[in-house]
């Protein structure tokens, strides 16, 4: 059995060690190109499963696409974990909420914060939503207005805004008021927002200090720094900027929790996740047990802020740009919306089906957060959907790995294999979406042929670890695009626009990271 262990990680296929760099195996390949694009090819190439040469000496990496073994290690989310390397910099990030916990801990704060997620929870933050949207495309309409009826601009600091100030009234009824600051220069000028304006507010010094972030994470040391913590874990206090700015914006984000939560409760506004944290609190003192520490609290607001907000504006900046890049299909969109009527209340949004088609086209291409990383804690047989065929003719039906083995899961990969999803794969088609019958419809495959999550998509994972706020994420994304495609038109520029890692989703405008450039002009209705 031993022998067969450690033929099968050895017999699955990769590209050749030749192009590997002898310290940094393929490694530093995948960080040059685009998010996900060198796995895309490497799965053309290779099948849904291979595996790498890892940096600094690390035994190989195992790229998964393969559905049922990715499906497998998201269901088991006990033996398959985040690499405890990664634990220093998500606390340092993040602290020590929901994305850090592992185990009995984790469970714990999720059974606690899931009843801020429900269908219902997110209805009572429709009216929010909406008004945060309707803010944000009268910024952009006004902005278009004193330009002489059009503008270029660069939607990622205004993208930015809107989802901060929703995720802040409705998850903690606190009011960030980003979207009422100074207005970023209207042309797509490279200046960084912490540039443009002194600091008088909490929202600007969050958007600065991510900002510098999103541009340091795309420099050689942030490379370099999660692989020499994977290869000497115990080092967590690099002097590498990359990690350095992490803190910066927890320290930010975690004296505005503090606050929140020295004033005990939320206002009329909203503030579900918040109330839901308090009460598990008050469950605490009362029962000597079950609920969260004042610190654990804090650190859930700053987790909430900051994943609840730059992960949905990431899909959505790449979604616009999509739309921008196809007329018609912007033009499609709008039709719908405007037949419907200025309400977009809740119900109303789920009866719009081709802004259901455009949300989940949006987060099959652009995955805020591209591709994530698990280590298994165990040996273990990962079935596999796609045999691997081996070199000597035989076919592997599941697959025996080691405790210890490192596993990247690319889901922008996984989203975009034209061997699963047509030759069309790489297309912005939100008609396929629409089965069959649908106009121009190219349908899908099976759903036995494609990921496991939701609505078949790994956007958002899977499993226990799966995003708990998608619902909040999806109605928000759609609510935000009818609203915006109602009033404005959007038009692509000649800028090139690369798509990076860091650490979420982001555009990469004349080398600088958080810029896109989007042309808009006031929408003229039909
Ligand atoms: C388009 C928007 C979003 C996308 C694509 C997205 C995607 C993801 C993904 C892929 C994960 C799993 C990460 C991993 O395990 O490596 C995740 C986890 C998580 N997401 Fe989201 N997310 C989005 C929006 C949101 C929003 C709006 C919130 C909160 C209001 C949120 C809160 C979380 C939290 C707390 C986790 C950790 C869950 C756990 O470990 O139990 N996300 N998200």
């Amino acid at each position: 059995f031993l022998v067969r262990r450690r033929q099968d990680t050895r017999l699955l296929p990769g590209p050749s060690t030749k192009i590997a760099s002898w310290i940094w195996g393929h490694e530093l390949e995948v960080f040059h190109g685009e998010a996900a694009e060198v796995y895309s090819r490497w799965m053309y190439i290779y099948g849904p499963l291979f595996k790498i040469k890892a940096a600094l000496f690390h035994s190989d990496i195992i790229v998964a696409g393969d559905h049922a073994a990715v499906q497998h290690i998201f269901a088991d989310s006990i033996n398959y974990v985040k690499s405890p390397a990664f634990r220093p910099p998500i606390a340092n990030l993040l602290g020590k909420g929901l994305v850090w916990a592992e185990g009995e801990d984790h469970a714990h704060q999720r059974r606690l914060l899931s009843p801020a997620f429900t269908p219902e929870s997110v209805k009572g933050m429709a009216d929010v939503i909406s008004e945060c949207a309707e803010k944000l495309e009268s910024r952009l309409t006004n902005l278009a207005l004193s330009n002489g009826g059009e503008a270029t601009l660069n939607i990622v600091p205004y993208m930015s805004s809107c989802t901060l100030d929703i995720i802040g009234l409705v998850a903690f009824g606190h009011d960030f008021q980003s979207s009422s600051s100074p207005s970023p220069p209207p042309s797509p000028s490279p200046s960084s927002p912490s540039s443009t304006s002194a600091h008088n507010s909490d929202a600007e010094d969050i958007h600065a200090s991510w900002h510098t972030h999103v541009n340091t994470g795309l420099t050689f040391g942030a490379f370099l720094a999660p692989l020499v913590l994977r290869a000497v874990p115990l080092i967590t206090s690099l002097p590498v900027k990359a990690i350095q700015a992490q803190g910066e914006i927890k320290g930010i984000v975690g004296r505005i929790a503090r606050r929140l939560v020295e004033q005990g409760g939320v206002n009329r506004r909203g503030g579900n996740i918040l109330s839901v944290l308090m009460r598990a609190q008050a469950m605490e003192k009362g029962s000597g047990g079950g609920g969260l520490t004042t610190s654990q609290i804090i650190d859930n607001i700053s987790t909430f802020t900051m994943v609840g907000h730059e992960t949905t504006a990431g899909t959505l900046n790449f979604t616009l740009l999509e739309l921008a890049r196809n007329p018609s299909v912007q033009q499609k969109l709008r039709d719908e919306v405007v037949r419907r009527g200025r309400d977009l209340a809740y119900d109303d949004v789920q009866k719009l089906e081709y802004l259901d088609a455009v949300v989940k086209e949006g987060l099959r291409l652009h995955p805020a957060s591209p591709q994530t990383e698990r280590v298994a804690l165990k040996d273990d047989v990962l079935p596999l959907h796609t045999p691997i065929k081996t070199p000597d003719g035989k076919a592997l039906t599941s697959l025996c790995i080691k405790k210890g083995q490192v596993f990247h899961i690319p889901f922008t990969a996984i989203q975009t294999n034209p061997r699963v999803w047509g030759p069309d794969a790489a297309e912005f088609k939100p008609e396929r979406w629409m089965g069959e019958g649908g106009e121009g419809g190219s349908g899908l495959p099976p759903p036995n042929e494609l990921p496991h999550g939701w609505s078949n998509l790994v956007a958002f994972c899977d499993g226990p670890r799966s995003c708990i706020g998608y619902r909040l994420a999806v109605f928000e994304a759609k609510v935000i695009l009818a609203t915006l495609v109602r009033a404005l038109e959007f038009r692509a520029t000649d800028a090139v626009v690369r798509r990076k890692i860091s650490p979420t989703l982001q555009p990469v405008t004349d080398g600088k990271g958080g810029v896109l450039p989007l042309h808009i002009s006031l929408a003229m209705q039909t």
